[in-house]
């Protein structure tokens, strides 16, 4: 179990595609100042497990906590609120734009609702120089690397001051040096307080920078626990030898 204090927590949920489960029954916790990993074979239920909790998807059955209040009926716009925020395996950036437009828009829509007021330009440098995108922030994001195209995802997620930050697949598309320079920045954001959930194939990464794991596989929860005990489990080794096998079939 995490040591931070819980922010999100998922209570049993179960989420059907027609007869397909695709989430069955899984609790997973994440908590404040720490980096939660969500990890497991393809289709084993990572991003339905993210949709569930952001709210783009509707459990069949079982709850979402935050802060221990049920947000189950929630809308995505009340969950982002409440302050989380999330990026996309499939990059969902203005191409055409730059890298600091982008960033900015984010908090532009924040401010139009009225509920936040801030510098928008000072909180965009702020969090360019943050993420470290300053020398790119002129550039269009369609002339940027990937690598680094994702990280524009972050900090546009980092705009609305999120709690919780949920990142599927960050490091997909980054050379080493990135991942090296990515997984650092995380390490200071969880340092500052945020909750931050990493869904990651990378799991060299994912061992390294998380405190707590949860493993899925075929929707169900096989494991829970630090990267010690998600070595040494027969299960997720089940898991991923399954996988290897299948790979090299
Ligand atoms: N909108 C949908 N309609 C029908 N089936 C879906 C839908 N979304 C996901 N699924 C199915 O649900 C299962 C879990 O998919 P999901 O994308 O959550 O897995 P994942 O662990 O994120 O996979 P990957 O690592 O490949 O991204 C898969 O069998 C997938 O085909």
């Amino acid at each position: 179990m995490p040591e931070g204090k819980t922010l999100l927590e998922t209570r049993g949920i179960t989420v059907r595609f027609g007869g397909n489960t695709a989430v069955d029954d899984v609790h997973v916790a994440m908590a404040e100042g720490e980096i939660t990993g969500l990890i497991g074979p393809n289709g084993a239920g990572k991003t339905t497990v993210f949709n569930t909790i952001t709210g783009l998807q509707k459990p069949a059955s079982g709850r979402v906590l935050l802060d221990g209040d049920d947000i189950t009926g929630l809308s995505p716009s009340k969950r982002a609120r409440r302050g989380m925020a999330r990026t996309f395996q499939r990059l969902e950036l203005f191409l055409s734009l730059s890298v600091r437009d982008n960033v900015r828009v984010a908090g532009d829509i924040l401010r139009s609702t009225g509920r936040e007021r801030f510098d928008l330009d000072e909180r965009t440098d702020q969090v360019l120089e943050r993420t470290g995108l300053t020398d790119i922030a002129d550039r269009d994001v369609s002339d940027i690397p990937i690598g680094r195209a994702r990280v524009v995802e972050v900090a546009r997620a980092l705009m609305t001051s999120p709690r919780l930050l949920l990142l599927d697949e960050p490091a997909s598309g980054q050379t080493e040096g990135e991942t090296a320079v990515f997984a650092e920045m995380l390490t200071g954001l969880a340092a500052e307080g945020l909750a931050v959930c990493l869904v990651e194939h990378d799991l060299p990464l994912v061992m390294k920078l998380c405190s707590t794991i949860h493993v899925l596989d075929y929707g169900a929860l096989i494991a829970s626990g630090t990267p010690a005990e998600i070595r040494e489990s027969p299960e997720v080794i089940a898991a991923y030898i399954g996988t290897e096998e299948a790979a090299h079939e």
